[in-house]
């Protein structure tokens, strides 16, 4: 971009955060949506959200808006943070597995939770996860070395960082089946498609749906699995300085009571899933796309190569791959783990022009932002020089959120970025990871963007 057009192009941005929009109103039908939503719910975003600034639709008499400008999600997400809630969609769909824990919780509540648990994120106590960070790599490459057949890709990585959340956050007290409480939260997230479809239509909580049964009776053992771990926490009274501690320990600041043990269930099971799945399919689709861009994957083996010198990663050279990290970054421009965040208004306000009335649902569909035609050149484009030096610099905060904004932004960015950095560098320098099929993977929606089929590779030692 020269000069000029840049100049133009920054006065066009300043004046969007005044002017008032026209927004861009959705002619799809509430059926060719709900057809959408049970089929893929990735295409019941408008297509217009890849190109306009905010998108109104309505399905099933309910208005909601797709806002995909940065101003615009900033003014939304940041400055209107407080007249927004979370949901009763949200809630619907995973308040059965998390209750009122921290993803789901709103005002008072959320607060108290999010103080409760920032300790325990903040740059000492992270850099103090690296060496289980490593160690998890370490042992998914050793199994991979001992393999003859495919990998579910996916797969192996949600192991792989479900091993870390276990290690880090419950300090390693998995008295329980990693493949079952896995498998649980996969067939739980299943049937979200329905969930969605069905409180959109706000039919009544008992009615079926194909996997409800199983997904019920997922979230029971979950929960049950996890209370086991906190009854023996409480009975035993041993501190080790972990998320269940800092759970047992917080006290809310208006009332002083402590947390239920129901409460931190809710939270342990919050920081399980949100903290496993999201950095394993990142990984994934990242090791997807280095497995068809060979010439970046060649780049960042030789910066791996220069800071380890050929030995085995250390911690504290985890912070110094810039481009390992502007490859997973980048990878999560294109594929976010989590596509679309939602929320209801509670409050009514301006945005943009538009009047956002109570109980109006607000979409902030990242994936579309992600590739939006005005934001980026060559969207579809895999450049993970994107997030390298002045090209990141002079980008709108707002362009680029996988992990959300604003004051409910991801807890967990850093300890994730982290954990992606060390586990690449890790594997990529001792495996090459060739793709089954040369067919592009068909991304779809269950909460998280989940490969529809396998990604299955095959690994080679270098
Ligand atoms: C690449 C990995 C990850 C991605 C893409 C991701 C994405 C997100 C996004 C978009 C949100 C905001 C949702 C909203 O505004 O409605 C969020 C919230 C959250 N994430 Fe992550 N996340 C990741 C990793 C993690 C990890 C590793 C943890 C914990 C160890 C975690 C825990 C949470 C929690 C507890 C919240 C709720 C925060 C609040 O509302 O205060 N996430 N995440």
């Amino acid at each position: 971009m020269n000069r000029e057009t840049e100049a133009l192009t920054m006065m066009a941005d300043a004046a969007a955060e005044i002017a008032p929009e026209i927004p861009f109103r959705s002619r799809r039908s509430s059926l060719a949506v709900l057809t959408a939503l049970l089929r893929n719910p990735l295409s019941a975003i408008p297509p217009e959200a890849f190109s306009e600034k905010l998108v109104l639709a309505r399905v099933a008499g309910r208005d909601s808006l797709y806002i995909c400008d940065p101003a615009l999600i900033q003014e939304a997400l940041l400055r209107n943070a407080d007249a927004l809630g979370k949901g009763d969609t949200m809630r619907r769909v995973l308040g059965p597995a998390v209750g009122q824990g921290l993803l789901t919780a709103d005002g008072a509540h959320w607060r108290w939770q999010r103080r409760a648990v920032a300790a325990g994120f903040q740059h000492d106590s992270l850099t103090s996860f690296l060496p289980a960070m490593i160690a998890a790599a370490e042992a998914t490459r050793d199994s991979w070395l001992g393999k003859a057949g495919p990998l579910d890709i996916g797969q192996e990585m949600m192991r792989t960082t479900f091993a870390i959340i276990v290690e880090t956050m419950l300090s390693g007290s998995g008295d329980f089946d990693a493949g079952k409480v896995e498998g649980a939260i996969t067939d739980y997230l299943e049937p979200s498609n329905f969930m969605f479809a069905y409180s959109l239509l706000r039919t009544p909580e008992w009615l079926p749906y194909p996997g409800r049964r199983r997904a019920l009776s997922s979230v029971a053992y979950l929960r049950e699995t996890l209370g086991a771990i906190v009854a023996k926490r409480r009975a035993s009274g041993e501190h080790r300085n972990d998320l269940v501690d800092m759970l047992l320990a917080s006290a809310d600041p208006e009332s002083g009571r402590a947390m239920s043990d129901a409460e931190i269930v809710d939270n342990l099971l919050t920081f399980v899933t949100a903290g496993h799945e999201t950095t394993a399919l990142g990984l994934a689709w990242t090791f997807h796309l280095l497995s068809r861009h060979r010439a970046v994957e060649d780049a960042v083996l030789a910066e791996i190569e220069a800071v380890t010198g050929g030995d085995a990663l250390k911690p504290e050279q985890v912070m110094a791959l810039p481009l390992t990290r502007a490859v997973f970054q980048e990878a999560m421009r294109l594929y976010p783990p989590v596509p679309v965040i939602t929320r209801q208004v509670e409050d009514a306000f301006q945005l943009g022009g538009v009047t956002l009335n109570k109980g109006m649902v607000l979409y902030v569909p990242i994936q579309a932002v992600h590739r939006h035609e005005r934001l980026w050149d060559l969207p579809d484009r895999f450049e993970p020089a994107r997030f390298l030096g002045e090209a990141a610099r002079l980008r709108h905060r707002y362009a680029y959120l996988p992990f959300g904004a604003g004051p409910r932004i991801c807890i967990g960015s850093a300890f994730a970025t982290m954990e992606a950095v060390a586990i690449l560098a890790v594997l990529l320098r001792a495996i090459r990871l060739e793709p089954l099929t040369q067919e592009p993977p068909e991304p779809t929606l269950k909460i998280t963007l989940r490969p529809k089929r396998p990604l299955l590779m095959t690994a080679t030692a270098r």
